[in-house]
């Protein structure tokens, strides 16, 4: 199995005016290609900034990152975007959608920064929206969908590249609790189908879902456990 994430001793320092946050404070971590992570932990404990610098939205203070064998350390911004767009995915509890746009359109939006060719694009975007049950609604725009429509574009969106890694921030934490249930499901059918998850979320409900449970506390891992029952209701 391919290592899909080598993080050792990371620490993200944040300068405030007065204090100085120490976010995140030595955090290893591997996780292997086909896993579900769910990271966990209070609110303040470092999940967000944890899957910022997996995502190279940020970088770390201290600390080495790889992501599919790249090491991260060194990286121009504009080798972070190239591999930001080429191997990661995201999600995010804000389905983060243009509106001007058709849902074909901001799913094509990835493919088009690579310039694939429009066949090719039009091929791959009516596959994900198959895959995620929203072929039917490719012409609407997203404020035309309900909230767990757009959240299933917005998975869409993050599988249309075929990324190494998935990273999703409380997917569920707009949506009522049906459709919360339905987009975990899509999550979990994904990760069957092959996908590497990483999920940042509060809900102990859904973190069950994962295969492995990571949680933080004070910017450390505290605990870790492989959960491999199913949750009523969800699965
Ligand atoms: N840009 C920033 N500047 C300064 N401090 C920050 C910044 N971002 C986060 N922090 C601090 O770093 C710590 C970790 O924040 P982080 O957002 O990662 O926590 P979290 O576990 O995701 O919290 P929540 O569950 O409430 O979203 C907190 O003490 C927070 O105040």
């Amino acid at each position: 199995m391919k290592k899909v994430v080598a993080m050792s001793n990371i620490h993200k320092r944040y300068d405030g005016q007065q204090i100085e946050t120490h976010a995140l404070q030595g955090v290893s971590l591997e996780i292997m290609q086909g896993e579900f992570v769910a990271i966990t932990g209070p609110s303040g404990c470092g999940k967000s900034t944890l899957l910022s610098i997996m995502g190279l939205m940020d970088s770390a203070t201290e600390g080495e990152y790889h992501i599919a064998d790249i090491n991260t350390s060194n990286l121009k911004v504009d080798q972070r975007t190239q591999i930001r767009n080429e191997h990661i995915g995201y999600v995010f509890q804000s389905f983060n959608l243009i509106d001007n746009l058709t849902v074909f359109e901001n799913i094509a939006l990835p493919l088009e920064h690579r310039n694939v060719k429009k066949t090719q694009i039009k091929q791959r975007v009516e596959e994900v929206l198959t895959q995620v049950d929203m072929l039917h609604r490719q012409n609407y725009r997203p404020n035309q969908l309900s909230g767990g429509q757009q959240q299933r574009i917005a998975i869409a969106r993050a599988l249309v590249g075929k990324p190494d890694l998935i990273l999703v921030d409380e997917p569920t934490g707009n949506l009522d609790s049906k459709n919360g249930d339905q987009v975990m499901l899509l999550l979990e059918q994904l990760n069957k189908a092959g996908s590497t998850i990483v999920m940042v979320t509060h809900d102990s409900r859904y973190s069950r879902c994962a295969s492995r449970q990571i949680q933080l506390l004070d910017g450390q891992i505290v605990t870790e456990q492989n959960t491999m029952q199913q949750v009523q209701g969800v699965a």
